[in-house]
């Protein structure tokens, strides 16, 4: 797949995030403080990711800041994008399968080493539901835009 990435500081597993989704045989496209040069407030950088995703450049992102709080509200603000803020593997999980998430969004001030691989492997494994009743909460939300 095709992975945008954003993050709005290098701090804690930012640049191991661009690793870990290469390793994953991902390609991808750098945002904020991953792409010198470009804006990296959050705000900026998490929703140029998002807009790929909907766009169809990508095929999903990854969006990160301090909290990971910014970057996921950003994120949502690009119809047809789901952002997920997760935290661990079960959250990232639940996120695909429940949600149908489309961007995968990351504390850097939570996310471990480890915490990060396991999201992400979670993540990369995870496939949406297609129960009834899921698909039904996702018509819904595209009602909602
Ligand atoms: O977590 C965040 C937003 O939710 C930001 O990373 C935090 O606000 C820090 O931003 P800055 O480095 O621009 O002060």
């Amino acid at each position: 797949m095709h992975i945008s990435l954003a993050s709005d500081s290098l701090d804690g597993v930012a640049s191991r995030l661009v690793a870990e989704v290469e390793r994953r045989g991902h390609s991808v496209t750098l945002y904020g403080a991953l792409a010198p040069g470009g804006r990296a407030d959050w705000a900026w950088c998490s929703s140029a990711a998002a807009k790929n995703v909907t766009s169809g450049h990508s095929d999903q992102a990854i969006v990160c800041c301090w909290t990971g709080t910014g970057a996921s509200i950003a994120a949502n603000k690009i119809a047809g994008v789901r952002a997920a803020l997760c935290v661990d593997a079960a959250t990232a999980e639940g996120a695909r399968r429940w949600n149908d998430a489309n961007v995968l969004a990351l504390s850097l001030r939570l996310t471990s080493d480890q915490t990060l691989v396991e999201i992400l492997d979670a993540w990369f494994a995870g496939k949406p539901s297609t129960a009834d009743e899921d698909t039904a909460n996702i018509t819904h939300l595209s009602d909602l835009e």
